[in-house]
């Protein structure tokens, strides 16, 4: 095995999987947006969806910020070396990390420290199989935490909102999977693919849901009452009204996949995984002797363009506002739910560790008026010393609930960015001091890094590049306002209608 040469197939790999989607994913992504209609919120994100998809592709560079949990799954012809390779991928995971090609993902769960280099205790996470054929078979998932959060187990018999009594059997299945739908709303960055695992313990369960996640978007089960199931969710879970980013629309979903495997008697768990639209894994066929790619995966038939040639979509028709820090409490209650706002001037990263901080700290700097955005970016430094943005799309806010309404009345923060809304608590507190929460689109990441203009300074570095607090000079940045200073907030909305939508699919069907 020449190392070396497998070494670079792992590189190319990485890069291809964080940077373009594969083919099947784009034609699931072509099907809806073809669905929606236009002037619609949904459509509007997903033309920018499209957009993105291009840059990324076209740059490349990152599809989304988060890069994800790498998982890699490989299977070996026997008298392969298993350590070689595996040495081999994190040696091609740290260069894909020094070129900006991936987020330095990987955090001490004790002590928050950031690896830096996508190494850490567990991570990537590299798993092998032996087989009997003649060529290596890797496939590499970037999962990011956005959807991974939005996974759900279900121990059968139980109690749904929505649907009632879930039992032991496969109608009982089919209401957990529709209720794993409802509950994700846009936070995992809807449409979404999920996969299903039946039975297993609970970890060998979510295994086989995330297995399903390797199958190509556009195949066919080969189990009849499977294959029964996952239309009816196709068809049925994009009647629910989530849509793209939750804003309400036709495509909430964008494939279904479900495995089975037996189980003890006391145990039924059905297990899902959720994948954002941003559905990067690809796969690649090597020779074990020379260590080169002979064959990628998920890449059969023609390329797919998302974006349209004619521009007719119909993106500008909600009037749009222009909005400079610092703003005013005026400005911000003349703002309403479905307006879209585009930011001028300088905005500031913060996140999980940084609104932590801000709950016991003072701000490095007055952020009266001032906007904070929900994102952990992807940085580069060139050899001047100067920062430049790779991909800087939103982090899913409601991580923030506990601490947002409190730091927006603390500093004077006037507006957050962030994707998928936040709750009850932050709702008053908009209400209460005057704030606004605009929805940017998730894992647009290429889209928004063309927006930034100029990295102006960076605090709290100690919490490692995505979590520190970056100063941003944006022309332009695109966002919708979903949560308003009078108590009105489109997430509740839908979350609402889609809960009802839900409760028609009660009734048995299997
Ligand atoms: O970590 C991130 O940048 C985003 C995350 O994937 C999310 O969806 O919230
Ligand atoms: S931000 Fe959205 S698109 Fe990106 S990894 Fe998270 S869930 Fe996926």
């Amino acid at each position: 095995m020449n190392v070396q040469k497998f070494q670079e197939s792992m590189y190319k790999l990485i890069v291809e999987t964080s940077t373009n989607l594969p083919k099947d994913v784009r034609r699931a992504l072509k099907q809806a947006k073809e669905r929606e209609i236009a002037g619609t919120r949904s459509a509007m994100s997903l033309a920018t969806i499209a957009d993105n998809i291009k840059m990324a592709d076209e740059n490349v560079s990152p599809i989304c910020q988060d890069t994800g949990l790498p998982t890699f799954k490989i299977k070996t012809p026997i008298g392969v070396n298993q350590l070689e390779l595996k040495q081999a991928i994190y040696d091609a995971m740290v260069q894909a990390t020094k070129d900006g090609k991936m987020r330095p993902n990987s955090v001490d769960s004790l002590t928050g420290e950031n690896s830096g280099n996508n190494l850490g205790i567990g991570v990537p996470v590299v798993k092998f199989e032996q087989w009997e054929k003649d060529y290596i078979d890797v496939r590499l998932i970037l999962k990011g935490g956005g959807c991974e959060n939005k996974n759900i187990q279900y121990s059968l018999p139980c109690e749904l909102e929505g649907l009632g009594r879930a039992g032991r059997d496969l109608d009982g299945i089919r209401k957990c999977i529709m209720h794993s739908v409802y509950q994700a709303q846009g936070q995992g960055c809807s449409a979404g693919f999920i996969g299903v695992g039946i039975g297993g313990d609970r970890s060998s369960g979510y295994d086989l849901a995330k297995e399903q996640l390797f199958r190509s978007a556009d195949d066919v089960n080969p189990n009849e009452d499977l294959r029964k199931l996952e239309e009816y969710v196709m068809e049925h879970a994009n009647e629910l009204g989530i849509g793209t980013m939750g804003f309400g629309g036709e495509t909430t979903l964008l494939g279904c996949k479900v495995g089975v495997m037996h189980r003890i008697p006391a145990s039924f768990f059905v297990s899902v995984a959720y994948n954002c639209w941003a559905f990067r894994r690809l796969g690649v066929k090597v020779d074990p002797a020379t260590g080169s790619i002979n064959e990628w995966l998920y890449q059969e038939g023609e390329k797919v363009n998302l974006v349209s040639e004619e521009k007719t979509e119909k993106t500008e028709e909600a009037k749009e506002i222009v909005l400079q820090a610092p703003i005013t409490e005026e400005q911000i209650r003349s703002l309403k739910v479905g307006d879209v706002v585009k930011i001028n001037g300088m905005i500031y990263t913060g996140r999980d560790a940084i609104h932590k901080y801000l709950s016991d700290n003072d701000a490095p700097i007055d952020l009266n008026g001032q906007v904070i955005y929900h994102c952990g970016p992807v940085m580069l430094k060139d050899e001047e010393g100067q920062w430049h943005v790779k991909a800087a799309g939103p982090t899913t806010s409601i991580r923030e609930e506990p601490y947002q309404g409190d730091i927006m009345k603390r500093f004077g923060i006037r507006a957050v960015i962030g994707k998928g809304g936040m709750g009850a608590k932050t709702l008053a507190a908009l209400e209460e001091h005057g704030g606004v929460y605009l929805n940017a689109i998730g894992g647009a990441a290429q889209y928004y890094a063309d927006c930034i203009k100029s990295v102006e300074g960076v605090d709290l570095m100690q919490f490692g590049i995505p979590e520190a607090m970056w100063h941003l000079k944006v022309e332009g940045f695109k966002a919708v306002v979903t949560m308003d200073s009078h108590g009105n907030s489109l997430h509740q909305d839908i979350d609402k209608s889609s809960l009802e939508k839900l409760s028609k699919f009660a009734e048995k069907v299997f």
